[in-house]
């Protein structure tokens, strides 16, 4: 049986965990069988290196049907979790919070519904249920194409539904399975009646990797135990375990005069009480669902149980604390919103509104050097600039310290946003970040377009400097908004940077799909010059000296603004003639 077992692990323990296990060598790991009542043995062991639980490869390790790798080339196979559950048409619990929970941990989730619940933040006004047939035939289309790692139980509202998963169990007898004995929800309703306890006890919990019931729940399936303590939890997940699941978490959410949220996890050896800040909020609707999907989804990615559930706790915490103040109905329950942290970061910018090529008119990039010659703060430059017609800024502070460059970056954004300029950073992304700023400009030497791309998220604004039309193509193909192209004439503020003149300009303009700013030893008298050079894709100038290193930058903006303004109607009167 061992050496078996060594043969089918060690065949798949690439694939099973692609980060973890890929930089160790096969031979490094060992085994250790748990061998457990009413199971197969080959389920039940976990993978040891240098003596220390690395991994829990159980659900995968030996299945016959695995992809043979998870990794090889171009395919890579996302970790998987199957819900079976019900639908809460308020999209705060049952199906709908398991796929929102996966899709946070970034992972992939099917779904198998059982029942269809007429719900919303005030109760539960209708359930109607799945027929068993129906749910089999859903299982069966999940089971027999895809990879899936963790089955995920919520509402299974018959003993029927109950039997019918068993029976798609015991041909995958290899699946993870977590089960959250749904029976009652937050409002008070019935989602599972008695009925079902008997098959929950004598077959789907033995059968259970983690079982993780609130308090009513754990009293329910301990025949009306009463739970009022965490020493009652103690007991209870003791008891819960004795009836077969590998693991039991008992979660407090409802314990009564508990400052903190307590959950208690019995491994069948050790006690651990995890504990979470009680976030003050009415919108905990959802959070049982949220939970066990989210320790399906680190279980489905190859944690062991114990950082599995801490990591879901810590998940259901920040939920909690990001959605606290959030209205969705008018009951009393309302849901909690997986994706709020990455609204907020929306909220936050105030870029609500695509970039606009248009901004790139008149486009000032900042000079430490030259605010420091002419002893002023990069906020002021900014602020002049902007009151003169910058139609966009970037910050460039080549020599400044990272902490001083966030800072003025801040200052700088609040003026930009004030205004309604986007305001970019030159090349570093950490800042941008940092300081939540609308983009990042970067040359060719820096981090390629495509890294900044994925770093940034989709609405962030994303300039290239380029000098030839290749270069142009790859940033169109990077996602790069606009590019920047010189030096169209020599400058100062860039030692040995190749000119392009405005030939190498024209090229670029003709072949590039993006839109493109001018750079380079642009100024008052040769802006004109630039913008006629008829490419309809050249949206506007870029200039340093020529404003900041003036004595007024507001003047010198609003006579520049006047020039491209005039270069443009120009350039109107040429192609309508
Ligand atoms: N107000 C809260 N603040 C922080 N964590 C909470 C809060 N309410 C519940 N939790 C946590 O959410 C998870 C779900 O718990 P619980 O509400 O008891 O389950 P259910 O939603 O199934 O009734 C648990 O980890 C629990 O500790
Ligand atoms: C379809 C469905 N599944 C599960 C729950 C439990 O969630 P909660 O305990 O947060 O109300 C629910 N209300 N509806
Ligand atoms: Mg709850």
């Amino acid at each position: 049986m061992a050496s078996s077992l060594s043969a089918s692990l060690s065949s798949h323990v690439c694939l099973a965990r692609k980060e973890s296990f890929s930089r160790v060598p096969v031979k490094a790991l060992s085994r250790c069988l748990v061998p457990r009542k009413g199971l197969p043995e080959k389920r039940c062991f976990r993978i040891l290196y240098n003596r220390k639980i690395i991994g829990a490869v159980d659900s995968m390790a030996t299945r016959e049907d695995a992809t043979p790798a998870i990794n090889d080339g171009s395919k890579i196979r996302v970790p998987h979790v199957l819900t079976v559950a019900g639908s809460d048409s308020g999209g705060g619990a049952g199906i709908q919070a398991d796929l929102k929970a996966c899709a946070a941990r970034g992972v992939y989730c099917s779904t198998v519904i059982t029942a269809v619940t007429a719900q919303n933040t005030v109760g539960v006004q209708g359930v109607s249920l799945v027929s068993e047939e129906f749910v089999a035939e859903q299982l069966k289309s999940v089971l027999s194409d895809m990879h899936v790692d963790v089955v995920k139980t919520g509402m299974l509202p018959s003993v029927g539904i109950v039997k019918v998963l068993l029976h798609s169990l015991n041909e995958f007898p290899n699946l993870a399975l977590v089960v959250d004995p749904v029976m009652v929800s937050t409002s008070g309703d019935v989602l599972a009646g008695p009925s079902i306890i008997d098959v929950f006890r004598e077959e789907l919990l033995p059968r259970a990797d983690i079982l993780t019931p609130n308090l009513c729940e754990a009293s329910t399936l301990l025949g009306g135990k009463q739970i009022k303590t965490v020493g009652d939890m103690y007991q209870a997940a003791k008891l819960l375990h004795d009836m077969g699941p590998r693991n039991v978490l008992v979660k407090g959410g409802d314990l009564p005069d508990s400052f903190d949220a307590v959950d208690v996890l019995f491994d069948g050896e050790e006690f651990y009480e995890l504990r979470a800040a009680r976030v003050k909020t009415c919108n905990t609707h959802g959070t049982g669902c949220t939970l066990a999907s989210c320790i399906a989804a680190e279980l489905a990615k190859g944690s062991p149980i114990l950082s599995a559930v801490k990591v879901a706790k810590r998940f259901v915490e920040a939920t909690l604390d990001y959605s606290k103040e959030i209205v969705v109905g008018n009951g009393p329950q309302g849901p909690l919103d997986h994706f709020l942290r990455i609204k907020k970061d929306i909220q936050v910018s105030g870029k609500h509104w695509a970039f606009d090529p248009k901004s790139l008119v008149l486009y000032a990039v900042t000079d430490s050097g030259m605010n420091r010659n002419w002893g002023r703060s990069i906020m002021v430059a900014v602020k002049d600039a902007i009151e003169g017609g910058a139609t966009i800024v970037q910050l460039r502070e080549k020599d400044a310290e990272t902490g001083d460059f966030i800072e003025a970056a801040k200052s700088c954004m609040e003026v930009c946003r004030s205004y309604g300029v986007p305001l970019l950073i030159n090349d570093r992304v950490d800042v941008a970040l940092a300081c939540d700023a609308d983009g990042v400009h970067v040359g060719q030497s820096d981090m390629p377009a495509r890294l900044v791309r994925t770093i940034l998220g989709p609405d962030k604004i994303i300039g290239v400097s380029c000098k030839t039309p290749d270069q142009a193509h790859r940033a169109w193909v990077d996602g790069a908004d606009y590019i920047g192209c010189g030096g169209v004439y020599p400058t100062n503020t860039k030692e040995n940077n190749r000119t392009i003149g405005l030939d190498g300009l024209k090229a670029i303009c003709l072949t590039s799909k993006l839109p493109v700013v001018a750079i380079g030893g642009i100024g008052l008298l040769n802006a004109g010059t630039v913008m006629g050079i008829g490419a309809p894709n050249l949206e506007g100038v870029a200039v340093v000296s020529a404003i900041f290193d003036r004595e007024c930058i507001l003047e010198e903006a609003r006579k520049l603004r006047l020039v491209l303004e005039e270069a443009k109607h120009q350039s109107l009167v040429r192609e309508s003639a």
